[in-house]
């Protein structure tokens, strides 16, 4: 498997003003030095609570975000230019699906409209030939030919994510960034739009970026894992390690919270919580900033990760 998506040292700040001048008195650090790398054709998952500052890395991949600082690598390249993207077909290759499909299609257009929307702006299909890629991708999403006239609103949750998905692949992309794709739909939709999800990734070969706050989905989804808070990586490596064996504070108390299904493992879990959060906090400052923010280059924890991406932790060190 080779690397197809490098974030390097990425930092993504939003200044503060205020007073009668306007000033800049701080910065919101959304992204503060994070480093990842995704596999083609593997899923890549980035959990954390609200606000953690996963959506600002997605926008930032797919050039809705301008970043502050660092480096995003496509197939080996610098894109962090556009012209260097045009020069690799970046934003051809690199699409995205979002939460909320109920406003991220707009509902004055067909699904005909929507869907081929990337295809006017990337390929040269004249109206016949983009009509027939429009059959196509319904045909692969599930949904009817004849539901190409039709409005947004004709549709359920699960159908409209079907139909954002449709949209996403029409350019064959490489990497599909998918921001809390389910999180708005029934626990059963939720279920069949992601094993929709990999049989696309199977049948295409595409990498997803999966942010999700849920860790089960992100389980059930990927093959390495990021866990944010507040802008900083906390532990980051493959899923099973994180799941197993977690190392940061962050992310035990995160497995700490799923509660159980099993209504026998209740009480265990009750006590697990109560010892995680002791844990918590005895050890709060060898983990935390004062100010409550993750202390930076703990990526270390997680020692495979290095052997993935032995490149740099934040300081630009050999780890
Ligand atoms: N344009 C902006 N200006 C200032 N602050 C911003 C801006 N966009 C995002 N932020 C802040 O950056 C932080 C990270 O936001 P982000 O939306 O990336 O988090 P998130 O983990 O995706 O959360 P959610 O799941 O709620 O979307 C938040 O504190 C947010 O308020």
């Amino acid at each position: 498997m080779s690397e197809l998506l490098r974030i390097e040292n990425l930092k993504i700040h939003y200044p503060i003003r205020s007073g009668f001048f306007n000033k800049v008195t701080d910065h919101v650090y959304a992204v503060d030095n994070v480093n990842f790398s995704i596999e083609e054709g593997q899923t890549y998952g980035l959990v954390g609570e609200s606000g953690s500052g996963k959506t600002t890395i997605g926008k930032a991949i797919v050039g809705l975000e301008p970043i502050t600082d660092g480096k995003i690598i496509y197939k080996g390249e610098d894109v962090s230019s556009p012209a260097t993207r045009k020069k690799m077909e970046y934003n051809r290759d690199v699409q995205m699906i979002f939460q909320d499909s109920q406003s991220s299609l707009n509902p004055r257009k067909t699904i005909y409209e929507i869907i081929s929307e990337p295809i006017r702006n990337f390929d040269n299909l004249d109206e016949a030939a983009t009509k027939k890629r429009v059959a196509e991708l319904l045909d692969i999403v599930g949904l009817p030919q004849r539901t190409m006239y039709q409005y947004p609103f004709q549709f359920s949750g699960g159908q409209r994510q079907r139909i954002g998905i449709a949209r996403a692949i029409s350019t064959n992309p490489k990497l599909i960034v998918a921001d809390e794709p389910v999180s708005a739909l029934d626990l059963s939709v939720q279920a069949q739009v992601l094993n929709f999800m990999k049989k696309i990734q199977k049948e295409l070969g595409i990498s997803f970026l999966f942010i999700s706050h849920d860790l089960g989905v992100v389980r059930h989804m990927t093959e390495n894992i990021a866990i944010m808070h507040n802008g900083r990586f906390a532990e980051i490596g493959p899923r099973d390690e994180i799941f197993n064996n977690p190392q940061h504070i962050y992310t035990k108390r995160l497995l700490a919270a799923i509660p159980s299904m099993d209504v026998n493992k209740r009480e265990e879990n009750t006590a697990n919580r109560k010892k995680v959060e002791a844990e918590f906090q005895s050890s709060k400052s060898e983990w935390y900033e004062p100010s409550g923010r993750l202390l930076p280059n703990l990526m270390e924890v997680s020692p495979s990760h290095w052997a993935a991406l032995p490149e740099a932790n934040s300081k630009g060190e050999k780890a």
